[in-house]
């Protein structure tokens, strides 16, 4: 069966503003409705190769080699102009540290709101609706009291749901969830991914999700790209890379986060067979 892929990225180069390579030919693509989950430590080019999707990389960085295909649209080239229509619009980003992209005083629902209203051109009465019901969709009860709640009286896990509220707003089809659920205790962790996997399958959504936690990735996604030092090592299905590593540094990933939980997930090949 020929792949449907919604995003491909292909021999993908970012340099600094001296030249020097962060991110080298690095290649990857996701189906549409799938999730890809890019793994690796600190520092290994996860977020900047994140950012070159989103055409957002940081002052002073740039891509200079290599090709970002979303949708047969090549996002390399784009103007200002046509980014605007597309990201925050048909690709979205979700991030650790929810608070830092709030605004502290204005209550999270109007947030939400203005969002609706500029994004979608609902009106006020209108955007105050489809607040309410994104938040329940959201998984956050009692919607009309979060609503007028401002961010500080939310907790990690509500912050990070209001978010992804925020980044569906214009019901994009792909989001990126760039470290997100990092900040979480493991409870809510698993909640956000349930979330994120409900939408998937809900929706359609594709999700492409960085973490350097092998666990998180095991969770809910398809296939799964393992970078270090700018470069891709392995990829592959998650069945094949995270049961069957080729690669020595995805096997000590895999053996360094075993104490993490992922063992269900590795457990499950005793099924398998
Ligand atoms: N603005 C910048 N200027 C110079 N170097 C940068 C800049 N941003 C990132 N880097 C470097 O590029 C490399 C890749 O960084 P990147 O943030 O993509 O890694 P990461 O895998 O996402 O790690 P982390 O999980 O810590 O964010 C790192 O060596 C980092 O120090």
């Amino acid at each position: 069966m020929v792949r449907d892929d919604i995003l491909s990225v292909t021999g993908l180069r970012v340099v600094t503003r001296d030249g020097d390579p962060l991110v080298h030919d690095v290649s990857l693509a996701v189906e549409r409705g799938g999730a890809l989950g890019i793994v690796g430590e600190s520092g290994s080019g996860k977020s900047l190769t994140c950012r070159s999707i989103l055409g957002i990389l940081p002052p002073g960085l740039r891509v200079d080699a290599g090709t970002v295909t979303f949708d047969g649209i090549d996002l390399t080239g784009l103007d200002y102009r046509s980014w605007q229509g597309l990201r925050g619009n048909r690709i979205s980003a979700v991030f650790q540290d929810p608070a830092s992209y709030l605004n502290p005083s204005i209550t999270v629902g109007k947030q939400l709101s203005e969002v609706l209203r500029v994004k979608t051109g609902l009106s006020r009465r209108a955007a105050h609706a489809r607040s309410l019901e994104l938040f329940e969709q959201m998984g956050l009860r009692e919607p009309a009291h979060v609503y007028r709640q401002y961010p500080f009286e939310l907790s990690g896990g509500m912050l990070q749901r209001v978010l992804i509220a925020i980044a569906l707003s214009a019901d994009p089809e792909l989001l990126i969830a760039d470290e997100a659920t990092t900040a979480l205790d493991v409870t809510v962790q698993a909640e956000v991914l349930d979330l994120l996997e409900d939408l998937r399958r809900d929706r359609g959504l594709t999700l492409i999700l960085v973490s350097h936690d092998l666990a998180v990735v095991s969770q809910i996604c398809d296939h799964v790209v393992v970078m270090r030092d700018g470069v891709v090592v392995e990829s592959g299905t998650a069945d094949d890379v995270l049961k069957r590593p080729q690669h020595e540094y995805t096997r000590s990933l895999i053996e360094h986060h075993t104490a993490y939980g992922i063992e269900k997930f590795l457990a499950e090949e005793v099924l398998d067979v």
